[in-house]
């Protein structure tokens, strides 16, 4: 029985028609039981055949995404060669595969886990264990090391992805500009003892550094403190009274004793309340940040973060500096919330952006402690609203840095990140130099599923209006098909949702919706497939496909069977950019 229906569509899109599949479609895929066989619509775009037809192959699915029982070590990694055997062209990591084969679809992490690497993971093997133990991004802060190491961790991810299958992006992250301390002169931290007087200074001091003096980058730091003000290190780490200044030099007596940290960052609080003179004025981006953009294009990492964005022109003048320097790549630009200003103009900031990271551990220093997770709440919404991913970042396990278990309160902060249900996690110093960061890893993948497998179990999904996001017709037919598929999956109780992007747009406008099944991203490119690596509940895979969905479909059902990922049986919706449409389907 085949059914064509003409629908009419507005002349501002006179190029779609809406028809019904043809009968062959369900004759291949079979959707035993379900009426949407009879009723499966296809809204055709018939402008949309630019694929690539004879793309490659290949075949590579997401990592890491280990379930609750998936204890999985890093011997199981094979690369498998792309050219062998019957499903020629695989080339997958073992992890997701294990996993799928092990678990199932339903135990798949949703929430992704970035890990900062430092000296504590800078090394192939411990890159590796982490890849393995499920970090989707690895994080360089520029804030640390030297250009020569920040180059050679982008190499060892690039290496472990080529060789393992792997598709962890690299996000790099800017120094800013705000105020901080200089580097210690090497030394690893430095003991403040209570009553102590120390000198801050904008004077660079030669080495050894002189006892109990530090150096301060921002030249109006000793105009801009008064006699009597408050200094905070790093939030309120480390605090000292400001008792006098001469020239340059500003006489602290320490109050709330503390280590101090290369580079921590510094404030200074008046009558309660935090001092933004000039230093208001800094540049979010300083000069030495935009050395660090320029190499970040080189290098072509996935992902760059802005400290203390401000506004929402610096976003829009950074993406435009990108798209001129690297004419073709896509390198996304995620701010970082972690100033009053950035709260202040949050919804613009966003839109801007590709992504948002609530950078606590700042934010904690500019607005009081008890605001932050209001903040952290409101944020994490607004880039859900608007389709931008967020990450939920700084001391989710700091006590890791030393223990090799969480204590109660971290799982509980972990938990509330997850089932607001961010984006992704961050670890800083609990993988850049903490004691054990293959546990702290292990931490948020098990509270990840468990906590997710929970909010499944009790259906407690907030009912969030999500608003258009797009801006031509098109977009909102994408934004409606997403919308439906994700909300039959949840009713049809399907086990994965298939989509077909070549952009990862339609994969973003899914995981939006935060459906109960992990979401197949099938993409052409490896750098869209590490992009997608950021975004809840997607496991992308890189798989050259055609305009034709019916022989997508049937290439990607014989591949990952062969690997045994999936099975007869197994219920499946497709919905693809090409031929916007929503597919219900058994596996064959
Ligand atoms: N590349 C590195 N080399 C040495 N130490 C590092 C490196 N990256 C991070 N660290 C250490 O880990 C700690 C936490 O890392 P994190 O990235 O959170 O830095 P941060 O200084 O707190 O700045 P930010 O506000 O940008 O996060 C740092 O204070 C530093 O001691
Ligand atoms: C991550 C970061 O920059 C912060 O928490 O301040
Ligand atoms: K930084
Ligand atoms: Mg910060």
């Amino acid at each position: 029985m085949s059914h064509s229906l003409q629908f009419f569509i507005p002349s501002r899109a006179p190029y779609l028609t809406l028809q019904k599949l043809p009968a062959t479609s369900s004759t291949r895929f079979p959707v035993i039981n379900f009426p949407i066989k009879k009723h499966s619509l296809a809204i055709t775009k018939s402008l949309s055949s630019d694929l690539d037809a004879a793309s490659s192959q290949v075949l590579d699915s997401g990592n890491g995404q280990t379930g609750a029982a998936g204890v999985l070590s890093a011997d199981n990694v094979v690369a498998v060669p792309s050219d062998s055997g019957a499903a020629a062209g695989i080339d997958v990591d073992s992890v997701t595969e294990a996993e799928l084969k092990e678990n199932g679809f339903r135990s798949t992490r949703r929430t992704k886990l970035i890990c900062t690497i430092g000296p504590a993971t800078c090394g192939f093997e411990q890159l590796e264990a982490l890849a393995v133990g499920g970090m989707n991004v690895a994080r360089i802060n520029m804030c640390h090391g030297t250009r020569e190491w920040h180059k050679m961790v982008i190499e060892r991810v690039r290496r472990l992805n080529e060789e393992k299958g792997f598709a962890v992006a690299i996000m790099m992250d800017t120094e800013g500009s705000e105020i901080h301390m200089g580097d210690l002169g090497g030394a690893a931290s430095a003991k403040a003892e209570d009553g102590e007087i120390w000198t801050f200074s904008v004077r660079a001091f030669g080495t050894p550094r002189p006892e109990r003096t530090i150096n301060v980058n921002y030249d109006g730091f000793a105009e801009d403190v008064k006699v009597g003000d408050e200094l905070l290190v790093d939030g309120g780490m480390v605090r000292f009274e400001v008792i006098e200044k001469i020239g340059p030099d500003v006489k602290c007596r320490c109050t709330d004793p503390g280590l101090l940290l290369p580079r921590a960052n510094l404030t200074f609080w008046r009558d309660g309340s935090l001092v933004r003179e000039r230093n208001a004025m800094l540049p979010t981006i300083s000069s030495k940040d935009w050395l660090d953009i320029d190499f970040g294009i080189a290098e072509g990492v996935d992902f760059i973060a802005i400290s203390f964005v401000k506004s929402a022109e610096v976003i829009n003048h950074l993406k435009s500096y990108i798209a001129a320097k690297s004419r073709g790549s896509d390198i996304a630009v995620i701010a970082k919330i972690e100033s009053i200003d950035s709260l202040k103009n949050l919804k613009e900031i966003i839109l801007a952006s590709d992504g948002a990271m609530v950078a606590r551990g700042d934010l904690g220093a500019q607005i009081p402690l008890e605001q932050v997770p209001s903040a952290q709440q409101r944020i994490v919404q607004v880039c859900r609203q608007l389709n931008k991913p967020v990450i939920v970042a700084s001391q989710l396990l700091d006590s890791m840095i030393e223990y090799p278990t969480p204590t109660r309160a971290e799982v509980a902060d972990v938990s509330e990140a997850v089932r607001q249900r961010s984006d992704a996690l961050m670890l800083s110093g609990e993988s850049a130099m903490g004691q054990y960061p293959d546990k702290a890893l292990a931490v948020l993948r098990s509270v990840s599923v468990r906590i997710e497998k929970w909010w499944r179990e009790e259906k407690r999904h907030e009912a969030m209006v999500l608003p258009d996001v797009g801006t031509s017709f098109a977009d909102s037919i994408s934004e409606e098909i997403c919308i439906s598929a994700a909300k039959m999956a949840n009713n049809l109780e399907v086990d994965a949702i298939f989509v077909y992007t070549k952009t990862g747009h339609m994969a973003s406008l899914l995981s939006r919706c935060r459906p109960d099944c992990p979401i197949f991203a099938f993409t052409t490119t490896t750098s869209v497939r590490r992009r997608l690596n950021l975004q809840w509940g997607l496991i992308p895979f890189r798989l050259g496909f055609s305009d034709d969905m019916e022989s997508n479909l049937n290439k990607t059902f014989s591949l990952l069977k062969a690997r045994g990922m999936i099975k007869s049986g197994d219920l499946v919706i497709a919905v693809s950019d090409m031929l916007q449409s929503i597919q219900v389907m058994n596996v064959p």
